[in-house]
């Protein structure tokens, strides 16, 4: 790979590689971490173009400083210059669930169940940690190179001042993917709409299709409320089993106080089938992001020169720098069992 011309403000900290990715006012290219080597994905953004945008930048930088999960994709580092802000996230190589799916025109209800659960654990965490995602699809979950999904774009999210049983006004997300009470301009809560889209992605890992579509955006809507029925009209193929259509049904409530919640998925007979018993724990993350890990501390003291007394309390402080973004990426390499060492004389 032949890095490209890259932005001074990464020069000697990144290389920069192709685009892996875009989405309206951000390009995401491939990088590389200089002083690990790690790949990252660094999502680059102009300001002038964000224009009214920038808050929802602002919001996602700050929602994903504070979630740290398997299932989530990590921020690294932040920079901004005056022109551009830069986000540097984890690389997810195997791209989008949307194209996973599309590829295999539908997936086995065991795989389906393989990558909804890890759906429920990342959103069970956010929820946790009180946010709502508000723009759950397949193209905002990633493939990492073991199967494992990181949702990212966290430019809609809520974190509602009142906490998560308060209610939220602002319609946003993808159409097909919205919940009845938010397309109909009502109050809603952010944890209920996030379930019924979970429940347009489970149909579109089982079916390769979506339960609502049309074209016309005032059908569309209709086809999702069909509220004088109480449950939204959407086919179901003669290839799903009767816990799978349940499954959905009960995901898919029209009225979101009938829809389950995420505390009931974690524990419920479809998303548990075939697993080990333990899985119902693992929602939580497994990053103790409270204490640093004394090895990658001591890794980085010693290839700048300083005490790891000195580099613990630089890396205390969580401020995204390169420090943040280097101690993140050794303790990366140390869960996979990887050399924790640097490139040294940079
Ligand atoms: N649908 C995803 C397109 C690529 O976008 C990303 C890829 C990665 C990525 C790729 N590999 N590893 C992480 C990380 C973040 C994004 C992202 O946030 N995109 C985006 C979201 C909202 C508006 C504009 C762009």
């Amino acid at each position: 790979m032949v890095p490209i011309k890259s932005y001074c403000a990464l020069d000697g900290f990144y290389e920069m590689y192709d685009t892996i990715g875009s989405g309206g006012f951000a390009k995401v290219k491939l990088g590389v971490h200089c002083l690990t080597g790690e790949k990252v994905a660094i999502k680059i953004m102009d300001k002038k173009q964000l224009g009214d945008d920038l808050p929802r930048i602002r919001l996602e930088i700050d929602a994903m400083k504070s979630l740290s999960h398997q299932n989530v994709c990590k921020l690294f580092q932040v920079i901004e210059t005056d022109a551009k802000i830069f986000m540097i996230l984890e690389y997810c190589p195997d791209g989008e669930l949307f194209d996973y799916i599309v590829e295999r025109d539908r997936l086995t209800e065991d795989e389906a169940r393989h990558f909804f659960r890890q759906i429920v654990a990342a959103v069970a965490y956010i929820h946790h940690k009180g946010f709502a995602h508000r723009d759950l699809k397949p193209e905002n979950l990633l493939l990492d190179d073991d199967q494992q999904l990181k949702l990212i774009d966290f430019g809609l999210c809520a974190k509602p001042k009142g906490g998560m049983n308060s209610h939220l006004e602002t319609c946003c997300g993808s159409p097909a993917y919205a919940a009845p009470e938010l397309i109909s301009g009502k109050c809603y809560l952010g944890s209920e709409a996030d379930i019924w889209s979970m429940g347009v992605l489970l149909y579109a890992l089982l079916c390769g299709y979506l339960p609502f579509d049309d074209d016309n955006i005032a059908i569309l809507y209709r086809k999702i409320q069909c509220s004088h029925l109480q449950s939204g009209i959407y086919e179901k193929p003669e290839w799903l089993s009767e816990s799978s259509m349940e499954m959905l049904d009960q995901l898919l409530q029209v009225d979101p106080k009938r829809r389950i919640t995420v505390a009931q998925l974690l524990h419920h007979p479809w998303v548990l089938q075939d697993c080990n018993p333990s899985y119902n724990v693992q929602w939580e993350s497994i990053y103790q992001t409270k204490e640093l890990d004394d090895e990658c501390v001591t890794e980085m003291a010693v290839s700048v020169g300083k005490s790891r007394k000195a580099m613990h309390s630089i890396l205390s402080d969580w401020s995204y720098d390169y420090n943040t973004a280097t101690y993140l990426l050794l303790w990366k390499r140390k869960q996979l069992s990887k050399s924790v060492r640097l490139m040294r004389d940079q």
